[in-house]
């Protein structure tokens, strides 16, 4: 069946802040002697902020409360998303898609506010995207794995689509691809961490693995081609 509607994760998709969130992170644990490891930031991928901070806390036996951690890393955030910048292929890609109406959502773990932060330099490029969802939507109920934010994007689309498998979701983070699965929706993995990093069930599930969006060929699931391909 062809793909109708697009929907995209944001952090290590879209915007290399995958990279920026290790750095800030890894400042964050060095005071206190703890080293945040992949293994810690996998299971932390397409979470809210309160929720990364649970997981930190508890995985590295951090010596903070929840509202500390959320002080501590907004410091750090809010000096280095503003810079935030677009991953290969992603421009290309969202100009394309909305060159030919192809509707084209974001579903991210990211708050409102952070996305906003985020995307800053990059103003007009996210402005093609309706709907928006961010994880802290008064309907967003459960993150990533769950499928949550991908069904409210769904139903957001100004047109909805007529099934879930017409939806085609971009991921870099297990949980997120593990979260379009459940949403009955196609899922292409371009991964942001070495794939030897991601459970092999989870790729062996995913639709197609890319290595980046540059990669991506839009006729293979029925979209309009490339001028350029
Ligand atoms: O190293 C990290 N990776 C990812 C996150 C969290 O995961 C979300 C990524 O969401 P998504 O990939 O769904 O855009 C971020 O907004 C952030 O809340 C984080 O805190 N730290």
């Amino acid at each position: 069946m062809s793909i109708t509607h697009c929907i995209f994760d944001l952090d290590g998709l879209l915007l290399d802040t995958e990279s920026i969130y290790t750095e800030c992170l890894q400042k964050l644990c060095a005071p206190y002697g703890k080293n945040f490891s992949t293994e810690t930031k996998v299971h932390m991928m397409g979470k809210s902020s309160l929720e990364v901070g649970q997981i930190l806390i508890r995985e590295l036996d951090l010596p903070m409360t929840d509202d500390e951690f959320l002080m501590k890393s907004y410091e750090f955030y809010q000096e280095a998303f503003p810079s935030a910048e677009l991953l290969p292929g992603a421009e290309r890609l969202i100009q394309h898609l909305a060159a030919h109406n192809i509707p084209i959502a974001i579903g991210t773990g990211s708050s409102y506010e952070l996305y906003m932060l985020k995307t800053s330099g990059h103003r007009e490029l996210f402005n093609l995207f309706d709907p928006v969802v961010c994880t802290d939507a008064t309907e967003i109920r459960l993150t990533k794995p769950e499928p949550d934010v991908f069904l409210a994007c769904a139903e957001k689309f100004p047109n909805p689509p007529l099934s879930m498998s017409q939806c085609l979701v971009f991921e870099d983070g297990e949980n997120g691809v593990q979260a379009a699965l459940a949403a009955g929706m196609k899922v292409i993995l371009v991964p942001s961490l070495p794939l030897s990093t991601y459970d092999p069930l989870v790729i062996e599930h995913t639709t197609l693995t890319l290595e980046s969006l540059l990669k991506f060929n839009p006729v293979e699931f029925g979209l309009p081609s490339f001028d350029d391909m």
